[in-house]
């Protein structure tokens, strides 16, 4: 019988540096210590600003600028070498990682020439730009398997091969230095993963497996989309049928809202599949908004936890849900565009429905939230960069001597989310009251169970989101400074 595993992926921010990287191997050692714990499998991201780093020298490729194009080249490489040479210490282990670097950076330097030539001929410039892309969780993967190895505990790189199987991207027409997500295929991910792991974990080898990247079956290199590494190892803890997913990042787990924005969050012990899957739908950036998708059907629980303080339980997403009345988590989704499509006779919106989110889905735009809806009007909100393709679409095929489309740009969601929101009725009130005690108007709005959605203006998205959490999920308590005690007044008397 196969031995079961879990799967633990690290983020850019885990991995980005030699120092991070160690501490990396020693979670990735003492999981494989652990007579508790299934045998562990390793997706790691790209070191963080790598993958843009690569996108630029991509675009710098196409539009010939060769010089900046070469000196980035150069900082990466450094990059690298400078990470081995705190991973290693001097001797055969480092040898070995530097000349597989070495031939990587000269593989990575090929495939940046090939997609010079792709963009003078115009030719597939968006799979080899894919190509260039995926070198950053190819480069990584050397590194944190060579830290690994210093740490005791035996690991291989997979890198002759790639696990996932994809599609090719839908889209090819990208500007330069874009990569698009494609849609993975899952039986044939399922064959190499047992094809390229299991043999490993049979062996007791740990196996680091890149993240973000896939292949078509005709052998061009893909990747599942930016942020994508959440759910390549989603994929393949799916394909591998394991136990858990661990997704280490730079927090606790999954919070009340972005630490960055709001100062007093709170760790969120537990959220249901489909809490989780809404918190990053509305622009929660720990999570990537597929990751879910894989598993979730399966009922394979996934751990959100923090590679800097491991001890930490995390938040565990799975069947069950955060359990209280009122909002779990705040979120924002910025740079939307509300899109109306209203009729001149007063009638037929609802009749027409599906043909305004066909047109909208034709221009590659998924309505980010419906916002209402009447017999004569429907409005929407879409990702502002495809607002202007999908109102060229509704315009050319809608009759427009009966259906008038207008914009609004510049907008934002904050999205107040839990299972428990409609259990208080008056947690929608005092979302409103909220803003409006800020003086933030709200352009539209949309509720379900699971939540409300506010739209309102992108300028004003991140002081809407302080608020909401200060008044919904928890009040800033101002410093008091108290009288002076008996003792202290009469010292200062
Ligand atoms: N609700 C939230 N809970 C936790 N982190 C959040 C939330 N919303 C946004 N984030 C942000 O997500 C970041 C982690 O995602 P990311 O930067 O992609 O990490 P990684 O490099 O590990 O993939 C956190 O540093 C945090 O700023
Ligand atoms: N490195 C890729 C994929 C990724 O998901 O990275 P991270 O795990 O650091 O978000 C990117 O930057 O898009």
């Amino acid at each position: 019988m196969e031995q079961s595993v879990c799967v633990l992926k690290f983020g850019g921010t885990s991995v980005g540096s030699g120092e991070r990287i160690r501490r990396v191997a020693s979670i990735v050692a003492d999981t494989l210590n652990d007579p508790t714990t299934p045998f562990p499998v390793i997706v790691v991201s790209a070191m963080s600003g790598v993958t843009d780093q690569l996108l630029r020298i991509a675009r710098f490729a196409c539009s010939g600028e060769s010089e900046s194009c070469d000196q980035e080249l150069v900082a990466l490489r450094q990059k690298h070498l400078d990470a081995a040479a705190q991973v290693t210490q001097a001797g055969e282990e480092r040898a070995r990682l530097l000349d597989e670097l070495e031939h990587a950076l000269e593989r990575l330097a090929e495939d940046v020439q090939t997609l010079r030539k792709a963009a003078a001929s115009g030719d597939m410039v968006h799979l080899r730009t894919a190509t260039v892309a995926s070198w950053g969780e190819r480069l990584s993967i050397l590194l944190v398997a060579a830290a690994t190895r210093t740490y005791g505990a035996p690991a291989e790189a997979v890198r002759k091969e790639v696990i996932i199987t994809s599609h090719p991207p839908h889209d090819p027409s990208q500007p330069f230095g874009v990569v698009e997500g494609a849609d993975p295929l899952l039986e044939e991910t399922r064959v190499n993963a047992h094809v390229l792991i299991h043999p490993l974990v049979e062996a007791g080898i740990v196996p680091i497996a890149a993240g973000f990247m896939g292949r078509t079956i005709t052998g061009f290199v893909t990747t599942l989309g930016r942020n994508g590494s959440d759910y390549s190892a989603t994929v393949i803890g799916a394909a591998l049928d394991c136990v858990d997913v661990s997704i280490y990042t730079d927090v606790d787990g999954v919070l009340t809202a972005d630490p960055r924005l709001v100062a007093n969050t709170r760790l969120l012990p537990q959220l249901s599949y489909a809490e989780a899957a809404r918190l990053s739908w509305f622009g929660a950036k720990v999570l990537h908004p597929r990751t879910l998708i894989p598993i979730a059907h399966r009922n394979i629980p996934v751990r959100v936890r923090n590679s800097f303080r491991p001890h930490i339980r995390g938040t565990i997403i799975g069947p069950v849900g955060y359990a209280q009345s009122g909002a779990g988590a705040i979120t924002i989704r910025r740079n939307l565009a509300l899109i109306t499509v209203e009729s001149t006779d007063l009638f037929g919106a609802p009749e027409n429905a599906g043909q305004v989110f066909a047109l909208a889905a034709k221009a590659g735009a998924a309505p980010v939230a419906i916002c209402s809806s009447s017999g004569h009007h429907l409005s929407f909100v879409v990702d502002e960069k495809a607002a202007d393709t999908v109102v060229a679409l509704l315009q050319h095929n809608m009759d427009t001597s009966l259906w008038s489309v207008s914009l609004r740009r510049g907008l934002a969601a904050c999205a107040c989310i839990g299972s428990g929101f409609t259990n208080d009725p008056m947690s929608a009130g005092r979302a409103i009251t909220a803003l409006a005690s800020e003086r933030i108007p709200v352009v539209s709005q949309g509720a379900s169970e699971q939540g409300i959605t506010l739209i309102v203006e992108d300028r004003s998205s991140e002081r809407a989101l302080r608020c909401l959490h200060r008044d919904l999920i928890a009040p800033v308590i101002p410093l008091v400074r108290h009288p002076a005690t008996g003792k202290e007044a009469r010292r200062k008397a």
